[in-house]
């Protein structure tokens, strides 16, 4: 059975098709759009909401989109157990929903980054890395100018002891150093879960490295892990 994702839109959002075209022609399954002031979408087995510039980034990116209507149906999906996936503009708005722990800050250089990273996926028993090896290394560009996610210092802690952390910025081997972090996030920390461990956020752009003629294949994974989930029948559809 196909899978069916819903992806949240947004005035500014600019990876809806990226990653529709990804999840329908790329992986085969089922996805449609979901417009922000949807407050009943249809039943979607996972949410994601794609990277962009939600409301032109004003005020702090994501502080907008947080109040958009579709929201309060995203935090219920969250609540019931159902899948949700934040990628890059999409991670930002759910810290700012309190969806997530932290908050983003202005690149470290100050400066937009747009390139390719490397990411260390640092747990493969979630629904979001089951289809990676523990440690493997996933090349996946990053695209924003507010990457730089900080939490403090207790919660860090207690996202590190209960596992949260499921992709770090690393070296092409896998290692955690400054210099494979783009933008000056807490523990190069690129992607994390709540403590449920249904809703993720993740940073790099995987939609953009799904197919091969674009460098690289590996944000694939990402998505197959999910779809492998729901397939094994534990997804929850609100
Ligand atoms: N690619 C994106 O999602 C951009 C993220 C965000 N608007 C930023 O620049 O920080």
């Amino acid at each position: 059975m196909k899978a069916r994702f819903g992806i949240v839109v947004f005035p500014g959002t600019n990876c809806e098709m990226d990653t529709y075209h990804v999840l329908t022609r790329v992986l085969g399954q089922d996805a449609a759009y979901v417009w922000h002031q949807d407050r009943a979408p249809d039943p979607y087995d996972c949410l994601i909401l794609p990277g962009g510039f939600s409301y032109g980034d004003y005020l702090r990116t994501g502080a907008i989109a947080r109040f958009a209507p579709v929201m309060e149906r995203v935090a219920e999906h969250a609540a019931r157990g159902g899948l949700v996936l934040g990628i890059c503009n999409g991670f930002q708005i759910l810290c700012e929903a309190g969806l997530l722990p932290g908050a983003f800050q202005r690149n470290r250089s100050l400066r937009f980054v747009c390139g390719w990273t490397h990411v260390r996926v640092e747990r493969a028993d979630t629904p979001f890395t089951a289809a990676c090896a523990p440690g493997q290394v996933l090349r996946i560009p990053v695209s924003h100018g507010e990457g730089n996610y900080y939490v403090d210092p207790e919660t860090l802690a207690r996202l590190e002891a209960r596992g949260q952390v499921l992709f770090r910025y690393a070296t092409p081997d896998g290692e955690i150093t400054p210099e494979s972090n783009p933008n000056g996030s807490v523990a190069n920390i690129a992607g994390i879960t709540n403590e449920q461990g249904n809703v993720l956020g993740i940073m790099p752009h995987p939609e953009r490295a799904a197919e091969a003629v674009l460098g690289s294949e590996d944000g694939r994974l990402v998505f197959l892990s999910v779809i492998r989930y729901l397939s094994e029948g534990r997804a929850v559809r609100v």
